[in-house]
């Protein structure tokens, strides 16, 4: 479904990333882990093109690459993202904010309506009248991750979903992603918490210093200290 090879990107002139490698196949659910700073979010952004130069590498979606595409059309091909920031409309209510995305013609996948993400997120459908400036950290998360599903994608990107939130509504936000797994949407997930990707994750890539260092099953992450220890404590 993804396939990211020697991917290098830069802000401006700096280089950031220089040897992502990333693969997710349908369904599952891959967590990008490593310490801050490291490119989780630049390897997201560079999938669907956001702010960030891709210099070199090559990011197949589907068999196609992404090359050249602005972030709308990455959209449109069924890439959906919820960025660490979230950036919900925070003027507009809940109700408005879900209205954005523009209906997609594509019938190869999975539609989502308006009823089925506050299905999801009930809390959303409570607060359906709400603005969203006035929101708390983990609605404004859910009405991001809504708003993703409601262009249908097929891979979505969540980056840090759990940044900021208090350890409930955190643990909402894992449900929601499980549920969203047995909808057989394929995800990747940033993530720094390792009981979230106990839980959660298919397969884990470890990224340090731009690059990736591991790639691997969870079990087979978990069955080796040593990369927690050289790539995600704090030295
Ligand atoms: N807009 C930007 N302009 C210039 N440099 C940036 C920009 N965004 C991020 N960086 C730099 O790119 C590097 C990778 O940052 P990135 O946000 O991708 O890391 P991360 O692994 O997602 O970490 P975090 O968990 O802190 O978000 C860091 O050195 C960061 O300072």
């Amino acid at each position: 479904m993804l396939e990211i090879r020697n991917l290098h990107a830069a802000y401006g002139k700096a280089e950031v990333l220089n040897g992502v490698d990333i693969s997710a196949a349908p369904g599952e659910v891959v967590c990008l882990i490593g310490r801050n700073g490291v490119g989780k979010s630049s390897t997201m952004k560079s999938i669907v093109r956001d702010q960030i130069a891709v210099t070199g590498g090559e990011i197949l979606f589907e068999g196609s690459p992404l090359t050249g595409l602005r972030p709308h059309e990455v959209i449109r091909r069924g890439v959906g993202y919820v960025p660490e920031d979230r950036r919900v409309f925070a003027s507009l209510s809940v109700l408005e904010n879900l209205r954005v995305p523009r209906p997609v013609a594509a019938q190869d996948r999975r539609r989502w309506s308006v009823d089925e993400v506050f299905a999801l997120f009930p809390q959303l459908h409570d607060y359906r009248h709400r603005k969203a400036g006035v929101m708390s950290g983990g609605e404004q998360q859910m009405l991001s991750i809504a708003r993703a599903l409601l262009t249908c994608p097929k891979l979505l990107l969540l980056d840090e979903p759990h940044e900021g939130l208090a350890p409930k509504i955190a643990e909402e936000v894992v449900d929601a992603i499980l549920a969203l797994k047995r909808e057989g949407v394929s995800m990747i997930v940033s993530e720094q918490a390792l009981n979230t990707i106990r839980r959660c994750a298919d397969r884990v890539h470890v990224i340090d210093r731009g690059a990736t260092v591991w790639a691997g099953t969870v079990d087979g992450f978990y069955a080796d200290p040593e990369i927690t220890r050289k790539y995600l404590m704090v030295q």
